[in-house]
Parts: structure tokens; C-alpha cells; sequence
């Protein structure tokens, strides 16, 4: 449980639960292990958001890979896209003839997979390929593929398992849906 605020004060609803989240790793890692069996490939995680996911998704991952993190921020700490993105910083590893498979909690926009997308491919990337928690089809605006998702969401805004507001509450177990109030109490401030 998050402690400081009153979790019940901010989570107008749960909208995945643990075992939810726990039955898309399972059945994601499944189909990955079948896509990806030897090709070792680096899965990146997209920070900072990504990591709770990464680390269950990849435990339920059979195949030798290598691991890499690439920090890229367009939102900084508030909720809405800025459209700006910028690598804060970059990966370790030399992406060339690799099969890279970006981790990510949320695909919403579509600006910050594209923006990765585009960077993996323009180094010589051999595949570039991404696996999200969570796919916001509603709200994209660039055309972007999702290779792999655990589910849909509305257009709402979510925290949670990496997702955050405001860079809190990422360490919910669960995914719920912020109260539009707290939402507004911090816009335009
Ligand atoms: O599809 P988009 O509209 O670009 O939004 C999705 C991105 O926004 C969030 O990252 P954020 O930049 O907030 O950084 P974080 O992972 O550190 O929370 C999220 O983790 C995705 O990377
Ligand atoms: O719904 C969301 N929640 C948290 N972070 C996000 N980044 C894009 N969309 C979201």
C-alpha cells in the first residue's frame, strides 16, 4: 500500500489486479518465448515506467536475452504529453544487427514508441519490436505499430505497476483509474 496520500482519495477504481497483471505476464511471456527462440535478443526497458513490468514479464520469458534501459521523456513530471521528446539517457548497448524488443507499461499518444522506434531502427537495428502492459489506442496520433500488448484501455488516465502521476504511485500493485478531481487539482498549477 502507497503510504502519505490516502490511496482511497486519489483511485476512483481498480482497473487491472494483481492476478490480472500477472495472467497478461504469463501469457505474454509465452508468446515471446515462441517469437523470439534463438534469437537472444535486448529487450529495452523504457524508463521509468516500464520497469515493474519488465521485471515479471521477463521471469516468465524462456529465452536467453540481454538486458538495456533508454530513459525518454516527453510528459517531464505531469500528465500531459509536452510532443517534445528527448533522450535523458540513452542505452548502454550497440543496437546493430540486434533483435530489440523495447518494454513498455503504456502506449498512449504513440510519440515516445515512435520516437524509440525510429532511434533503434536508424542505428541498424535488425528488428525493433515492443511489448506493452497497456495499449491507449483511443488517444494515438502517430502511426505506430504494437507488437504486443496485455491489454486495451479507454481514454482515462491510469497509475500503478510503473505508471505514475505526477511520478507517484508508480508502486501500486494494481492499475487504477485516477479521480478526475486530482487530475485537476494539480493541472494549471
Ligand atoms: O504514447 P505516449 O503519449 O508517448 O505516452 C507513453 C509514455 O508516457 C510515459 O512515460 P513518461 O514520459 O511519463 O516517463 P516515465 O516512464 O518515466 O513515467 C509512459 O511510460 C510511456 O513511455
Ligand atoms: O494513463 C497514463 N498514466 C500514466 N502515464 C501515462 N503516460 C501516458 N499515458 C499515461
Amino acid at each position: 500500500m502507497v503510504k502519505g496520500d490516502n490511496i482511497n482519495d486519489i483511485i476512483d477504481h481498480k482497473l487491472f489486479s494483481e492476478d490480472d497483471i500477472h495472467e497478461m505476464c504469463v501469457r505474454l511471456g509465452a508468446q515471446l518465448t515462441k517469437d523470439y527462440a534463438g534469437k537472444r535478443p535486448l529487450v529495452v526497458g523504457a524508463l521509468k515506467g516500464a520497469i515493474y513490468f519488465l521485471t515479471d514479464l521477463t521471469r516468465q520469458m524462456d529465452v536467453a536475452h540481454q538486458l538495456d534501459f533508454l530513459d525518454v521523456s516527453s510528459y517531464g513530471d505531469g500528465f500531459e504529453s509536452t510532443g517534445k521528446i528527448k533522450v535523458v539517457t540513452d542505452l548502454a548497448a550497440d543496437v546493430k544487427d540486434r533483435d530489440v524488443l523495447i518494454i513498455e507499461d503504456i502506449v498512449d499518444t504513440g510519440l515516445t514508441l515512435k520516437f524509440m522506434k525510429d532511434l533503434i531502427k536508424k542505428r541498424g537495428a535488425k528488428s525493433v519490436k515492443c511489448c506493452a502492459m497497456l495499449n491507449k489506442e483511443a488517444r494515438r496520433n502517430v502511426d505506430v505499430d504494437v507488437d504486443y500488448f496485455g491489454s486495451k484501455v479507454g481514454n482515462e488516465f491510469v497509475v500503478g505497476y510503473g505508471l505514475d502521476f505526477l511520478n507517484m504511485y508508480r508502486n501500486l500493485p494494481y492499475v487504477g483509474v485516477l479521480k478526475p478531481e486530482v487530475i485537476q487539482k494539480y493541472v494549471n498549477k
